[in-house]
């Protein structure tokens, strides 16, 4: 997602003041000097407000604060840098706010929440931060801003592809032509530097790249890949996340359930693709895709699912604080899902906007994390909003026959995927594994345990 048309020169500030609502002040001044319909009054007090009920810090000392605002424009942001930093409330140890990013979005800029995440994504990346914040002069800030919200990253040193990366590169496409593949996959976290200098022909391929990265093609203009497919969260397994990174292909339509792909991959980071594969997907996904072409249930909608997925992973590899989690996520058909259930916590999400508590919001993440610690599920409509987390359920007649090993947390997935159109997205605290249930068939995403390496 392109941004940079929504920032100017004039709105990059070096922050004079030593807290969060002093910084807030400075940016409003500049912001509403140059628009006139904006009641920089009203505007404070609701940006205060939101940052009582809800944290808008991202991590690595970035912090968003964001409001809805009637304005003529979709969005208009304002950049605050604090080369000392400031204290910000629940912030640990030495770590300081160094970057304030205030949005403002207009009443009906509709991928609002999509604005916000493709803010938190770029942010994630601490080198990138580090650099906004160690910039020598606003314009240099705002040069480099510009060029990351526009797309185009500055490019990062280039090293010479090995020859073996260009020999593997090269047999991946003989194998998609003699296995009659439709696309080729590129496992691109493999390659450190996210570069990937393809051999001739390679462009004549359905090419996707999957990667952590970014996604929507933001950092893939100048790669010479067709779709990209976004995985959330690192592993040390080397094509461990191939399984969600093909589903999410097939729910976003990049792949279809007859397709063969020819993957290449590596361990993230190595710099070296050290393995060749052929997927036919309907081998792959053959028990859930067995009786449909499309598994997904008629309301969720394909973004939500990947998101859901991806914090699913994340808790998955990367656990609460180091810890494993389990939690279950329950997807679609809210109505008829949230009658075979009940509360067994007051519901945390209670109160709040819908779209302060849609999943797609980047600050979700933390509050998801924070609450699978919960017994029960999370109840989650197809577009995305948290209904309830710590909700038990109960669904009528429920005799499947699961693999032993499998206790209640995955008997109730499974219970109510056959129940209603649901899909169920079960995290074990006792392996690490992710399973989706549609139907009461089980697809597992990652098989891991905890400390364990999988390949
Ligand atoms: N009917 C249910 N509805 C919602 N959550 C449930 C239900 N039954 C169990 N759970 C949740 O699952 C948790 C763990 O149960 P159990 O260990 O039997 O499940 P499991 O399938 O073996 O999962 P894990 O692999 O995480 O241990 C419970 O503490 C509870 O939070």
């Amino acid at each position: 997602m392109k941004l940079d048309r929504y920032f100017s020169r004039r709105r990059f500030l070096d922050l004079e003041s030593d807290d969060f609502e002093g910084s807030l002040k400075e940016l409003l001044k500049t912001t509403v000097s140059r628009f006139k319909d904006l009641e920089r009054k009203k505007l404070l007090p609701g940006l205060m407000q939101r940052e009582s009920t809800m944290t808008t810090y991202l991590g690595n000392g970035v912090v968003l604060p964001h409001i809805r605002v009637k304005m003529r424009r979709k969005y208009v942001f304002a950049i605050g840098r604090s080369r000392e930093g400031f204290e910000y409330e629940g912030l640990k140890g030495q770590e300081k706010v160094h970057l304030v990013v205030l949005l403002l979005a207009g009443e009906g800029a509709k991928d609002y929440l999509n604005v916000l995440a493709a803010v938190a994504r770029l942010v994630k990346d601490q080198a990138f931060v580090d650099q906004l914040v160690r910039s020598q002069s606003l314009d240099e800030l705002h040069d480099q801003m510009m060029a990351a919200f526009g797309g185009i990253l500055a490019a990062p040193k280039k090293k010479r592809q090995s020859s073996i990366n260009n020999l593997m590169l090269r047999q991946v496409m003989r194998i998609a032509k003699g296995a009659h593949c439709d696309s080729i996959a590129v496992f691109g976290d493999t390659i450190s530097s996210g570069q990937i200098d393809v051999p001739e022909g390679f462009r004549d391929f359905n090419t996707v790249l999957v990667s952590r990265r970014a996604k929507d093609g933001e950092f893939i203009e100048d790669q010479p890949f067709d779709e990209m497919i976004q995985v959330r969260s690192f592993s040390n397994g080397r094509l461990a996340q191939m399984r969600s990174a093909f589903l999410v292909g097939l729910t976003r339509g990049v792949f279809r359930t007859h397709h063969k792909i020819a993957c290449v991959g590596g361990l993230p980071g190595s710099d070296q693709f050290d393995t060749l594969m052929v997927i036919d997907l309907k081998d792959e996904f053959q028990a859930l895709l067995a009786e449909r072409e499309n598994f997904m249930p008629a309301d969720v909608s394909p973004e939500v699912l990947e998101r859901v997925i991806g914090v699913a992973m994340e808790l998955s590899i990367e656990g609460r604080e180091g810890k494993p989690v389990g939690t279950l996520f329950v997807l679609g058909d809210t109505k008829k899902v949230e009658s075979m259930t009940k509360p067994l916590v007051l519901n945390p999400f209670y109160g709040y906007k819908e779209e302060d508590r849609n999943i797609l919001s980047p600050f979700m993440d933390e509050t998801v994390k924070e609450f699978s610690g919960l017994d029960g599920a999370f109840i989650i409509t197809g577009d995305g909003v948290l209904n309830s987390a710590g909700s038990l359920i109960h669904t009528p007649d429920f005799d499947q026959q699961l693999p032993s090993g499998l206790g209640a947390r995955h008997a109730a997935g499974a219970a109510i995927s056959i129940a209603t159109d649901c899909l169920a997205i079960v995290v074990s605290s006792s392996s690490g594994q992710v399973t989706v249930f549609r139907s009461g068939i089980a697809l597992p995403l990652v098989e891991r345990s905890f400390g364990g390496r999988t390949l």
